[in-house]
Protein backbone atom coordinates (compact mmCIF):
# COMPACT_ATOMS: atom_id res chain seq x y z
CA UNK A 1 0.00 0.00 0.00
CA UNK A 2 2.32 2.71 0.99
CA UNK A 3 5.14 4.33 -1.25
CA UNK A 4 7.70 6.65 -1.04
CA UNK A 5 8.51 8.47 2.21
CA UNK A 6 7.38 12.31 1.27
CA UNK A 7 8.16 13.97 4.00
CA UNK A 8 8.99 14.54 7.92
CA UNK A 9 6.60 16.88 9.85
CA UNK A 10 8.44 19.05 12.27
CA UNK A 11 6.58 21.09 14.52
CA UNK A 12 7.86 24.19 15.84
CA UNK A 13 7.24 27.50 17.33
CA UNK A 14 9.17 29.33 14.62
CA UNK A 15 10.02 28.23 11.01
CA UNK A 16 12.45 30.96 10.57
CA UNK A 17 14.46 29.86 13.39
CA UNK A 18 14.27 26.05 12.59
CA UNK A 19 14.99 26.92 8.84
CA UNK A 20 18.03 28.75 9.93
CA UNK A 21 19.00 25.78 12.44
CA UNK A 22 19.37 23.11 9.56
CA UNK A 23 21.05 25.54 7.64
CA UNK A 24 23.62 25.96 9.72
CA UNK A 25 23.59 22.53 11.49
CA UNK A 26 23.33 20.07 8.79
CA UNK A 27 23.86 22.10 5.43
CA UNK A 28 20.05 21.49 4.55
CA UNK A 29 20.02 24.85 2.81
CA UNK A 30 17.04 24.39 0.21
CA UNK A 31 14.52 25.63 2.10
CA UNK A 32 11.02 26.94 0.43
CA UNK A 33 8.94 29.78 1.34
CA UNK A 34 6.95 29.58 3.77
CA UNK A 35 3.44 29.90 3.31
CA UNK A 36 -0.05 29.62 5.27
CA UNK A 37 -2.73 26.67 5.03
CA UNK A 38 -5.66 28.34 7.12
CA UNK A 39 -7.95 25.17 6.37
CA UNK A 40 -5.21 23.07 8.10
CA UNK A 41 -4.48 25.46 10.70
CA UNK A 42 -0.71 25.43 9.53
CA UNK A 43 1.93 27.68 8.04
CA UNK A 44 3.85 25.70 6.42
CA UNK A 45 7.91 25.66 4.98
CA UNK A 46 9.51 22.37 2.74
CA UNK A 47 13.34 21.94 3.11
CA UNK A 48 13.98 19.88 -0.13
CA UNK A 49 16.61 17.14 0.84
CA UNK A 50 17.96 14.67 -1.93
CA UNK A 51 15.35 12.08 -1.29
CA UNK A 52 12.27 13.61 0.59
CA UNK A 53 11.29 16.89 2.35
CA UNK A 54 11.31 17.99 6.07
CA UNK A 55 7.79 19.85 6.36
CA UNK A 56 8.16 22.77 8.78
CA UNK A 57 4.81 23.65 10.45
CA UNK A 58 3.67 26.44 12.95
CA UNK A 59 0.69 27.10 14.59
CA UNK A 60 -2.04 28.99 12.54
CA UNK A 61 -5.04 30.41 14.32
CA UNK A 62 -6.09 29.56 17.33
CA UNK A 63 -8.02 26.30 16.25
CA UNK A 64 -4.64 24.51 15.07
CA UNK A 65 -4.51 21.06 15.49
CA UNK A 66 -0.64 21.70 16.87
CA UNK A 67 -1.22 23.69 19.81
CA UNK A 68 -1.58 20.71 21.57
CA UNK A 69 1.87 19.10 20.79
CA UNK A 70 3.63 22.35 20.85
CA UNK A 71 2.04 22.79 24.77
CA UNK A 72 3.79 19.29 25.48
CA UNK A 73 7.00 20.04 23.53
CA UNK A 74 7.39 24.26 23.63
CA UNK A 75 10.58 23.87 21.53
CA UNK A 76 9.12 21.60 19.23
CA UNK A 77 9.94 18.30 18.04
CA UNK A 78 9.26 15.79 15.44
CA UNK A 79 5.26 15.17 14.75
CA UNK A 80 4.23 12.91 11.70
CA UNK A 81 5.39 11.30 9.16
CA UNK A 82 3.91 11.24 5.44
CA UNK A 83 3.92 8.26 3.39
CA UNK A 84 2.59 8.57 -0.42
CA UNK A 85 -0.17 6.31 -1.68
CA UNK A 86 -1.38 5.61 -5.21
CA UNK A 87 -4.93 5.93 -4.32
CA UNK A 88 -5.78 7.96 -0.56
CA UNK A 89 -9.71 6.23 -0.95
CA UNK A 90 -8.80 3.25 -1.36
CA UNK A 91 -6.21 3.41 1.32
CA UNK A 92 -8.12 4.13 3.42
CA UNK A 93 -10.97 1.92 2.82
CA UNK A 94 -8.49 -1.01 3.47
CA UNK A 95 -7.25 0.88 6.69
CA UNK A 96 -10.80 1.06 8.29
CA UNK A 97 -11.32 -2.36 7.16
CA UNK A 98 -8.45 -3.74 8.98
CA UNK A 99 -10.01 -1.50 12.12
CA UNK A 100 -7.94 1.61 12.00
CA UNK A 101 -8.48 4.98 13.21
CA UNK A 102 -8.78 7.69 10.10
CA UNK A 103 -8.72 11.29 11.88
CA UNK A 104 -11.39 13.86 11.40
CA UNK A 105 -14.19 13.10 9.13
CA UNK A 106 -12.55 10.85 7.49
CA UNK A 107 -12.91 12.53 4.01
CA UNK A 108 -9.26 13.22 2.33
CA UNK A 109 -8.39 17.27 2.50
CA UNK A 110 -6.04 18.94 0.58
CA UNK A 111 -2.82 19.28 1.96
CA UNK A 112 0.45 21.50 1.39
CA UNK A 113 0.72 19.65 -1.71
CA UNK A 114 -2.17 20.41 -2.99
CA UNK A 115 -2.91 16.49 -2.92
CA UNK A 116 -5.71 14.59 -0.78
CA UNK A 117 -4.26 13.69 2.33
CA UNK A 118 -5.80 11.48 5.68
CA UNK A 119 -3.91 11.64 9.52
CA UNK A 120 -4.23 8.11 10.96
CA UNK A 121 -4.65 8.00 14.63
CA UNK A 122 -1.38 7.63 16.36
CA UNK A 123 -2.50 4.65 18.52
CA UNK A 124 -2.93 2.52 15.27
CA UNK A 125 0.64 3.17 14.42
CA UNK A 126 2.68 2.20 17.47
CA UNK A 127 2.72 6.36 18.81
CA UNK A 128 3.45 7.37 15.48
CA UNK A 129 1.20 10.24 13.83
CA UNK A 130 1.00 8.84 10.20
CA UNK A 131 0.02 11.12 7.30
CA UNK A 132 -1.27 9.23 3.47
CA UNK A 133 -0.78 11.32 0.79
CA UNK A 134 -1.84 10.54 -2.46
CA UNK A 135 0.71 10.39 -5.32
CA UNK A 136 0.47 13.70 -7.67
CA UNK A 137 -0.70 12.36 -10.79
CA UNK A 138 1.96 13.13 -12.65
CA UNK A 139 4.20 11.50 -10.51
CA UNK A 140 2.98 8.72 -11.87
C1 LIG B 1 -2.10 19.26 6.31
C2 LIG B 1 -0.97 20.10 5.95
C3 LIG B 1 0.36 19.43 6.12
C4 LIG B 1 0.59 18.43 4.99
O1 LIG B 1 1.52 17.61 5.10
O2 LIG B 1 -0.10 18.54 3.96
C5 LIG B 1 0.48 18.74 7.46
O3 LIG B 1 0.93 17.64 7.63
S1 LIG B 1 -0.10 19.68 8.78
C6 LIG B 1 0.03 18.62 10.19
C7 LIG B 1 -0.88 19.15 11.26
N1 LIG B 1 -2.20 18.53 11.17
C8 LIG B 1 -2.46 17.41 11.84
O4 LIG B 1 -1.65 16.91 12.58
C9 LIG B 1 -3.86 16.84 11.65
C10 LIG B 1 -3.99 15.51 12.38
N2 LIG B 1 -3.69 15.67 13.79
C11 LIG B 1 -4.67 15.68 14.74
O5 LIG B 1 -5.86 15.56 14.46
C12 LIG B 1 -4.21 15.90 16.15
O6 LIG B 1 -2.92 16.43 16.15
C13 LIG B 1 -4.21 14.58 17.01
C14 LIG B 1 -5.63 14.03 17.10
C15 LIG B 1 -3.26 13.55 16.41
C16 LIG B 1 -3.71 14.93 18.40
O7 LIG B 1 -4.45 16.02 18.83
P1 LIG B 1 -4.16 16.63 20.30
O8 LIG B 1 -2.68 16.74 20.52
O9 LIG B 1 -4.96 17.87 20.46
O10 LIG B 1 -4.83 15.52 21.19
P2 LIG B 1 -4.26 14.74 22.43
O11 LIG B 1 -3.22 15.55 23.15
O12 LIG B 1 -5.43 14.25 23.19
O13 LIG B 1 -3.51 13.47 21.75
C17 LIG B 1 -4.21 12.25 21.63
C18 LIG B 1 -3.17 11.18 21.70
O14 LIG B 1 -2.32 11.29 20.54
C19 LIG B 1 -0.99 11.51 20.97
N3 LIG B 1 -0.39 12.43 20.02
C20 LIG B 1 -0.75 13.71 19.78
N4 LIG B 1 0.00 14.23 18.80
C21 LIG B 1 0.87 13.26 18.43
C22 LIG B 1 1.92 13.17 17.48
N5 LIG B 1 2.22 14.23 16.69
N6 LIG B 1 2.62 12.02 17.36
C23 LIG B 1 2.31 10.95 18.15
N7 LIG B 1 1.32 10.94 19.09
C24 LIG B 1 0.61 12.10 19.21
C25 LIG B 1 -1.06 12.10 22.36
O15 LIG B 1 0.12 11.85 23.05
C26 LIG B 1 -2.24 11.34 22.90
O16 LIG B 1 -1.81 10.04 23.25
P3 LIG B 1 -2.34 9.37 24.61
O17 LIG B 1 -1.64 8.05 24.67
O18 LIG B 1 -3.84 9.29 24.44
O19 LIG B 1 -1.92 10.33 25.70
CO1 LIG C 1 2.52 16.72 6.59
Amino acid sequence: MIGRLNHIGVATPSIEDSVRMYADLLGATQAGQPFELPAQGVRVCFIDLPNSQIELIEPLGDDSPIHGFLAKNPRGGQHHVCFEVADILAARDALRAKGATILGTGEPRIGAHGTPILFLHPRDMGGVLVELMETPKEAH
